[in-house]
């Protein structure tokens, strides 16, 4: 099943949350809406849930205008944050519910078959008999999975699933829900306000502020070619250096960058700290080194410009470097944009 949202617009009394956005996602494809917390994100699952109407534009089920299908008819399965399964059910009877009250009436041995089957498919099978109070919480968000799938939703929208797990059990669940994704194929656009966990698992990353699509593509084209400051900042981690542009070129300290197509002036020029070289000697920003962090796979270099600005980079555990030590920045990639004036 495909989505298509055409122009769509929603206003809660005076305050429009969405601002008109319209966005293709193919059948079997998996959709991330990445943004800021209050940009829209849940108001366009909840849109084309059917539980919010848009008060301008239109979503379509393949070529169906979705205005005209029930909530329960749409074939869509949710899960939420705080969804809370049925306190008072088993895991069994959480997963079986939509079946018992669809429209679509199935035998009780079906229905304990299909239960078997998706227990199975989240890996849950010594389980069924728990109440929800007896499980984790990552084994309730697999529970809330089995639950929406068990109806066959041809769309499946997922809500911040797993916001209230801790990062770890975070990491493995949304790489299980994509092997699962893949597996059975339909169709899901999943809300996120957390980068890495959009950009580990979508196929498309749909980036939102304030009610508008900002930039939309693969991973690979979001995170190497950010459109704007604004994506380049909410992406993660990066430096803010000042410079100017000439000729479409920014030069910062005797560094000089390609900005095509950019207007001469002032500019901001954003650099990851992985995208740093530092060295004793050599060219590039000098620089001092303020504070050194270790982590298990880098280690993190505070250092100080000459003009006083803070820079970060990001060096491997073998680089000989400690606090005091005076060397040289090189940029090896990084965004230019145009100052704000
Ligand atoms: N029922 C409502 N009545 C009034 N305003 C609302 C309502 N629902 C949402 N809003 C407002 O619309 C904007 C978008 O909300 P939405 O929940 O879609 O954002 P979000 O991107 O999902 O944010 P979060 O990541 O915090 O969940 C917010 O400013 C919010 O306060």
């Amino acid at each position: 099943m495909k989505i298509r949202l055409d122009n769509v617009v929603k206003t809660f009394d005076t305050f429009r949350a969405v601002r008109g956005v319209s966005l293709e996602v193919a059948s079997g494809e998996l959709v991330a809406l990445l943004g800021p917390s209050g940009s829209g994100k849940t108001t366009i699952l909840r849109m084309i849930a059917g539980l919010e109407y848009a008060d301008g534009g239109a979503i379509y089920f393949d070529a169906e205008d979705a205005t005209a299908i029930s909530v329960r008819d749409r074939g869509v399965g949710f899960v939420f944050q705080h969804y809370a399964l049925f306190p008072h059910m088993t895991v069994a009877e959480n997963i079986a519910f939509g079946m018992k009250v669809s429209k679509v009436k199935r035998s009780k041995t079906a229905i304990a078959t299909r239960v078997s089957e998706l227990l199975q498919l989240v890996q849950l099978e010594g389980l069924a008999d728990r109440f929800p109070t007896q499980i984790s919480g990552g084994q309730r968000q697999r529970v809330a999975l089995a639950r929406a799938l068990a109806v066959d939703p041809k769309v499946l929208l997922l809500d911040e699933p797993f916001g209230a797990l801790d990062a770890a059990v975070r990491r493995d669940l949304r790489l299980w829900l994509r092997e699962i994704q893949e597996q059975l194929g339909i169709t899901t656009l999943f809300v996120t306000h957390d980068q890495e966990e959009a950009l580990d698992l979508a196929d498309r990353v749909v980036i939102l502020n304030d009610g508008v699509i900002v930039q939309e593509g693969s991973p690979q084209d979001v995170t190497r070619r950010p459109n704007s400051a604004f994506v380049t900042r909410f992406l993660g981690d990066t430096n803010r250096l000042f410079g100017r542009v000439a000729g479409g070129r920014a030069e910062i300290d005797g560094q000089a960058i390609a900005a095509p197509g950019l207007a001469d002036g002032a500019a901001e020029i954003y650099v990851r700290p992985g995208d740093l070289d530092w060295s004793r000697s050599g060219e590039g920003m000098a620089a001092t080194v303020t504070r050194v962090i270790d982590r298990p796979d880098s280690r993190r270099v505070l250092a100080r410009l000459a003009n006083g600005d803070a820079v970060e980079l990001d060096v491997s555990p073998e680089t000989d470097v400690a606090r005091g030590d005076a060397g040289f920045l090189h940029i090896r990639r990084a965004s230019v944009f145009a100052a704000p004036r």
